[in-house]
């Protein structure tokens, strides 16, 4: 039965077909964008979920030369860190026909993002608004972007009109401080994807979706409940 939500759900056999069928609607997307405007734009998140993702989408066929991509969020650690996602899109998404798109990273080489901050900002202010596609992944703890439960700027981050783009973000489940674009950026997009794989995800999300207990303060219901643009959740088990 639809609901008042924004949302439609894709669900694919495998993670396989699922990364198949995002890419090619991600290529279409910076396709249209390229014909259109002649550039493309495209957020993506980092985590385990988006390999087979990156690894279909880098062998699209297009003019990658003309797309700039970055990432959602990022963890402030150094490319050289395990747990960098800009080392994750550098090493599955930024090859084969897509090595020719241009990374712009969320990292800047300071101890902190509060140190970083300057840089990161001026350098997002480069980037050619609005998005062509983002894509979301979700946590186990409801968290999307680095929107995460108990984040210290959590309510700047979700804040529908803050015209801030980027913000540091620090939250005891986050492992390390974290920076990332804020909820209202990442709204100005022409389609909003969240990916999700697994059966735990699916009923955590459904349990958002509804507002129940505890998943009614799941960040994730932010990006649910907005109104602003259409959620095209990609999930297979
Ligand atoms: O820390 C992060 O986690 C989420 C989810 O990651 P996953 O491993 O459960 O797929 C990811 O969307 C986000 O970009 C990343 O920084």
């Amino acid at each position: 039965m639809p609901d008042k939500l924004n949302v439609t759900t894709h669900s694919f056999t495998d993670g396989q077909a699922l990364a198949v069928a995002l890419a090619e609607r991600v290529a279409e997307l910076l396709r249209e964008s390229i014909a259109e405007r002649g550039r493309g734009l495209l957020a993506v998140s980092g985590g385990s979920t988006p390999r087979h993702f990156f690894e279909r989408l880098s062998r699209q066929s297009l003019d990658w030369a003309k797309v700039q991509i970055t990432l959602v969020d990022e963890r402030w650690v150094p490319e050289s860190h395990e747990r960098s996602n800009a080392a994750l899109v550098k090493s599955l998404l930024l090859q084969h026909e897509a090595s020719a798109a241009q990374f712009v990273p969320l990292y800047a080489d300071a101890p902190t993002p509060e140190a970083g901050l300057a840089a990161v900002r001026a350098r997002m202010a480069s980037l050619g608004m609005p998005f062509d596609a983002v894509v979301l992944g979700m946590g186990n703890d409801g968290h999307t972007a680095s929107f995460f439960p108990g984040g210290d700027r959590l309510p700047e981050a979700l804040d529908p009109h803050n015209p801030v783009r980027v913000l540091p973000m620090r939250a005891p489940g986050a492992g390390e401080p974290r920076i990332t674009f804020t909820l209202s950026t990442l709204l100005d997009t022409r389609a909003l994807f969240l990916h999700i794989e697994g059966e735990a995800k699916r009923q955590l999300l459904a349990d958002a979706r509804l507002g129940l207990d505890a998943a009614a303060n799941f960040p994730v219901r932010a990006v649910l409940t907005q109104q602003r643009v259409p959620v095209a959740v990609y999930w297979s088990p």
